[in-house]
């Protein structure tokens, strides 16, 4: 029988909870989530629990992550399946805070990630987005102080500014990347899924079909910037508004121009209506 998480909602709440488990000696690994939970998420809380002894899954929907035209109103919120998902996994603190326990008034402190990570691609896009999202994991992380964390590679360009961040600022905790997981036709699971149409869901997976075909020739042999150039034709084709679609270093994420530069990887950001959709793969 799986037992409910326990739930915090405050600061002090939280702390007590995870001081227990140190008293006894527990290891902690933190899932950061912004809930509306799938199959990924819970692929990173099962790595979560093979990499320490008590698992903490955070949920909140990070306000300053979110331009003020984006989606933070609509962004899907299922609380109550959350937490069976939760609880059928043994989690065993979900930590949830109201905005006003993660910024309350008077809040005025921001990390700002610098670098070659952040250079281009989602921040291109979303010029927001790696300053909202370094400044609520560098507080999940003071709040929690877990030993390990777990992040998703679907958001590759987090995981890697996350990182950064992380080794930066001497947070003492170890980041570790999840392999994403796909629906049967490809497309990677995502909150942001539920927005799609039936047609548009049906046209979704040709973007992971792009990604695997310039991977392909790339393996073959392809110029890369020719195999990309086909890609991005085959996705703006299929009727999406593509952000980007590039191939980078895997690890440095800095651009290249060939295969013998460095293990690449192919990212892509493109909006099918009003959503947006992100992936990657390695070459
Ligand atoms: N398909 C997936 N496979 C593995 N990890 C994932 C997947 N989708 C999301 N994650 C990871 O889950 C964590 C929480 O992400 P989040 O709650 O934003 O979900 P999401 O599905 O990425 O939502 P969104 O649609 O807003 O991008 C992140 O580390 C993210 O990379
Ligand atoms: C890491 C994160 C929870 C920060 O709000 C969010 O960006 C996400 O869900 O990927
Ligand atoms: N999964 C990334 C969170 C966001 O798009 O805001």
């Amino acid at each position: 029988m799986s037992a409910s998480p326990l739930i915090a909602r405050t600061v002090p709440t939280l702390r007590r909870a995870v001081d227990n488990l140190r008293k006894r000696k527990a290891t902690i690994a933190l899932v950061p989530t912004m809930g509306a939970l799938h199959d990924g998420h819970v692929s990173l809380v099962r790595l979560a629990k093979r990499r320490a002894s008590r698992v903490v899954v955070s949920i909140f929907v990070n306000p300053t992550q979110f331009a003020p035209t984006e989606d933070f109103g609509a962004y899907p919120r299922t609380w109550k399946a959350d937490i069976a998902k939760l609880a059928a996994e043994d989690v065993d603190i979900v930590w949830h805070p109201g905005v006003d326990a993660m910024y309350p008034d008077g809040f005025a402190t921001r990390i700002v990630p610098e670098g070659p990570a952040i250079a281009g691609l989602e921040d291109r896009f979303r010029p927001h987005f790696f300053g909202g999202v370094a400044t609520v994991v560098g507080k999940l992380f003071t709040q929690c102080r877990p030993d390990f964390a777990i992040f998703g590679e679907k958001d590759f360009q987090q995981l890697r500014v996350v990182s950064q961040m992380t080794r930066d600022l001497d947070l003492g905790v170890k980041v570790v990347g999840s392999r994403t997981v796909r629906e049967r036709d490809g497309l990677a699971m995502s909150s942001r899924n539920v927005y799609l149409s039936p047609e548009e869901r049906r046209t979704a997976p040709i973007l992971y079909r792009a990604m695997k075909d310039s991977a392909g020739r790339i393996r073959a042999g392809e110029a890369v910037a020719s195999a990309m150039k086909r890609g991005a034709a085959t996705i703006e084709a299929a009727g999406f508004a593509l952000d980007y679609y590039e191939a980078r270093h895997a690890e440095t994420l800095a651009p290249l121009a060939s295969r013998k530069d460095g293990p690449l990887r192919i990212l892509v950001a493109a909006k099918l209506g009003t959503t947006r959709l992100i992936d990657n793969i390695a070459v």
